[in-house]
């Protein structure tokens, strides 16, 4: 059993460092509706954490628990060590934490390059008055964030589309300017949606190299939230699994594939 600070070598030779974050005992009410019952799990540095469960499970709601947008009634939420206040969005951002939504939140009659700039804000600390009367500066800074945007557009091979709206792109290439766009910030931790809802078969193995890539190349820690179990099973180093609110299964791939409670959920069994 690893101790919350211990770390370990995976079997592709990746390190996963000690907890950044730790769920502990939340439960997310939305009125008379229990999204989240008394779920407790940790995130650790480096990894690919995996939250999978049927259709209203709550892993959306998890999501949302996770990045700070909703506060759960019960429980709390520790980031490296310490207990995660309230917080708006861009302080989210600030620590270190971006995400993706399962429906694509783009700026649509914008082309791909100026969307994924979008993802540079928080590093962008010169303002309107400075931009005119300190020209320097301005350039500078702008000339970092397009060094750090033109290396993610070559990383996530989307040079060729680099100057088209996004409006023009078929969806599979749009959820990949998404992805571009939150790595622009240079999150610490990355959380996506849903990454491959919606894409067929070709789609979903682009998109889970890239994200393999990103954990790799970067050593970002992702935590992604998946309908289908059989595309994150590849992909990452431990799985929670949701059903109706509660957590039933919670381990490697292995574990949770031969946990009779997941086979029973994801089989359709009735629940009593
Ligand atoms: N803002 C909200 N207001 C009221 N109820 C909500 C809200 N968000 C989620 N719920 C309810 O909480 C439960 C969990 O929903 P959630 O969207 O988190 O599940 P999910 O596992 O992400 O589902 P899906 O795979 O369909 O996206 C559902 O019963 C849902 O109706």
């Amino acid at each position: 059993m690893l101790d919350q600070a211990d770390s370990y070598v995976t079997e592709d030779g990746r390190t996963i460092g000690g907890v950044v974050m730790e769920m502990k005992n939340i439960t997310l009410r939305f009125g008379g509706v229990v999204a989240i019952k008394d779920i407790s799990f940790d995130i650790r540095e480096g990894e690919i954490r995996a939250i999978i469960g049927p259709n209203g499970a709550g892993k959306s709601s998890m999501l949302n628990v996770i990045s700070g947008f909703y506060v759960p009634q019960e429980g709390e939420v520790l980031f490296h060590g310490k207990k995660r206040p309230q917080m708006r969005p861009y302080e989210v951002a600030r620590q270190g934490i971006a995400r993706t939504f399962q429906n694509i939140a783009l700026f649509d009659g914008m082309s791909v390059l100026d969307n994924v700039m979008t993802g540079r804000l928080n590093y962008m600390t010169t303002n309107l008055f400075q931009q005119a009367f300190w020209k320097g500066r301005a350039e500078r800074e702008e000339n970092e964030n397009r060094e750090v945007v033109e290396k993610i557009i070559d990383f996530l091979e989307i040079q060729a589309i680099r100057k088209t709206p996004v409006s023009r792109l078929p969806y599979g290439l749009k959820k990949r300017v998404e992805l571009a766009r939150a790595l622009a910030a240079e999150p610490k931790l990355l959380l996506l949606d849903e990454p491959m809802a919606g894409m067929n078969v070709e789609e979903k193995e682009d998109m889970s190299r890239f994200i393999l890539d990103v954990n790799d190349e970067f050593g970002t820690t992702i935590a992604l939230i998946e309908h289908d179990m059989g595309v994150v099973m590849d992909l990452s180093d431990r799985v929670v699994v949701m059903d109706y609110g509660k957590k039933i299964g919670d381990g490697t791939p292995d574990e949770v594939r031969n946990n009779q409670d997941v086979i029973d959920a994801y089989l359709g069994v009735s629940h009593d």
